[in-house]
């Protein structure tokens, strides 16, 4: 066996245990099996160490995989199953068939299956065994399906559901005009949210934030984006945010402002977690109506009640924030945005700061996919021979990246990047805290 196969295969045996022990931890030791529909304490609240183990794993079994299997194989695969996987998937959500599924732990056949779903049974069975050989559905036997831990995830009431509507549509139609927009002449070179691909590919004249504020449909799509933003949100274990981040030293009464908190997912877990402290949500008013008359009455009303939430509507271009908050939070909104509309948000926020307000930045941390070990200074780590970014086990990062370039004409930053544009607005960075798949970066007034 080769060095690098034996270290792989050690990576995979150790964090392998190293999980098994957390599940034994958490109280509820069984581990599901991904045939059940059962949830797990640790689905949505992945401890750090489950979280850190996890990582390595997914990067040693892909990296595993890719030094054993014949390149052919790897590379073929690999195009036809982004390509099935994401048609298998709109087909199943468009026709709501893990709903057909509900409460139905002995499956339906497929003739019976296929024709509740509006499609042709023969058909009907080619997708669903695609879909379950990747373990998304179960084929419990030949020929009868059910639902199972992932497919539950395509229920309608989940969040999950509208993110994939949103990727299947809206991401795929622009992410097929990539191409000629990166070989445009103007848009190519631009960094401007107008020239971004998905701008060509729905022939919109300023970018796709423009497009949400100023038209109906756009009105209408960003209630839905919100939905995506809680299951992306999830997905990055932003429940880390709350736990591994010290609100707790905050004094009682100390106000922390949300700027671009859509409907606030990570701001009602804070409210929930720590009732003394006082929240303001600052995003634009579609996102906030939805936030404050249907997500914080379901999700916290006592915030509601007791009058530790607000909602102020604000465009952070040419708005300042609420003045004088302890805490001014941005969570996944400095990547949207080129270097210099960062300044011009950071500037606006710099002018109502006390002299001892902090700005939090929340955000993934580029590194390059080398195989060299990681410099001590950065704060990811991933051990040898994985690359330097765990490879797999942060893929999602690196597709969030081609999503950002995609949908906005932005992208990731590394830590010094985020620093630079935080000195351009008079703030100084203090300290990173990892917080899931992301990371808190700490700004004080220079
Ligand atoms: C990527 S989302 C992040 C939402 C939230 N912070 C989270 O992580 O779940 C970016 C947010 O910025 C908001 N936004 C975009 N342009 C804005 C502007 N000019 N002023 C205020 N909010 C804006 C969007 O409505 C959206 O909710």
């Amino acid at each position: 066996m080769s060095q690098e196969v034996s270290q792989l295969l050690s990576l995979i045996t150790s964090s392998v245990k190293a999980i098994e022990d957390e599940f034994a931890a958490s109280g509820v030791s069984a581990i599901p099996s991904l045939n059940s529909t059962d949830t797990h304490p640790l689905d949505l609240k992945p401890l750090k160490p489950v979280r850190d183990q996890l990582r390595i794993l997914e990067g040693a079994c892909a990296q595993l995989c890719a030094t054993l299997a014949p390149p052919v194989c790897t590379v073929t695969d690999r195009v036809s199953n982004a390509i099935f996987d994401r048609t298998c998937l709109e087909v199943v959500v468009s026709c709501k068939i893990a709903d057909l599924l509900k409460d139905k732990p002995d499956g339906m056949h497929i003739d019976q299956l296929g024709k509740a779903a509006g499609i042709e049974p023969g058909k009907s069975e080619q997708i669903m065994r695609y879909l379950a050989t990747s373990h998304i559905f179960a084929e419990v036997k030949e020929g009868v399906f059910s639902n199972n831990r992932l497919s539950i995830q395509l229920l309608e009431e989940t969040p999950t559901y509208a993110y994939v509507q949103f990727r299947v549509d809206q991401t795929n139609r622009a992410a097929c005009t990539l191409l000629e927009t990166l070989l445009d002449p103007v848009r190519g070179p631009s960094y401007e949210g107008k020239d971004a691909a998905i701008c060509k590919a729905y022939n919109w004249p300023e970018g796709w934030f423009d497009w949400h504020a100023q038209t109906e449909e756009g009105r209408k799509e960003a209630e839905l984006f919100g939905r995506v933003m809680t299951a992306f949100d999830y997905a990055v274990a932003v429940q880390a945010v709350v736990t591994d981040y010290p609100w707790r030293d905050l004094a009682p009464g100390s106000t922390i402002c949300d700027i671009g908190s859509g409907h606030g997912t990570v701001a009602v877990e804070i409210a929930k977690a720590h009732p003394g402290l006082k929240l303001i949500l600052q995003d634009m008013p579609t996102l906030l109506k939805y936030a404050e008359e249907s997500f914080w009455p379901k999700e916290c009303p006592c915030a509601l009640q007791e009058q530790k939430v607000e909602f102020i509507p604000i465009d952070f271009f040419t708005e300042a924030p609420a003045a004088g908050c302890d805490i001014y939070f941005l969570k996944g909104i400095l990547h949207d945005w080129s270097d210099e509309l960062c300044v011009k948000i950071l500037k606006n926020i710099r002018k109502v700061m006390r002299p001892n307000s902090k700005v939090l930045i929340n955000e993934h941390l580029l590194l390059p996919a080398t195989a060299l070990p990681t410099p001590l200074s950065s704060p990811n780590s991933a051990p040898a021979p994985l690359l330097s970014n765990t490879g797999a086990g942060r893929l999602r990062l690196y597709s969030l990246d081609v999503s950002l370039l995609t949908l906005l004409n932005s992208r990731e930053r590394f830590l010094q990047e985020f620093v630079t544009i935080a000195q351009q607005a008079s703030l100084k960075f203090k300290s990173t805290w990892d917080a899931g798949d992301t990371y808190i970066l700490e700004f004080v007034v220079a």
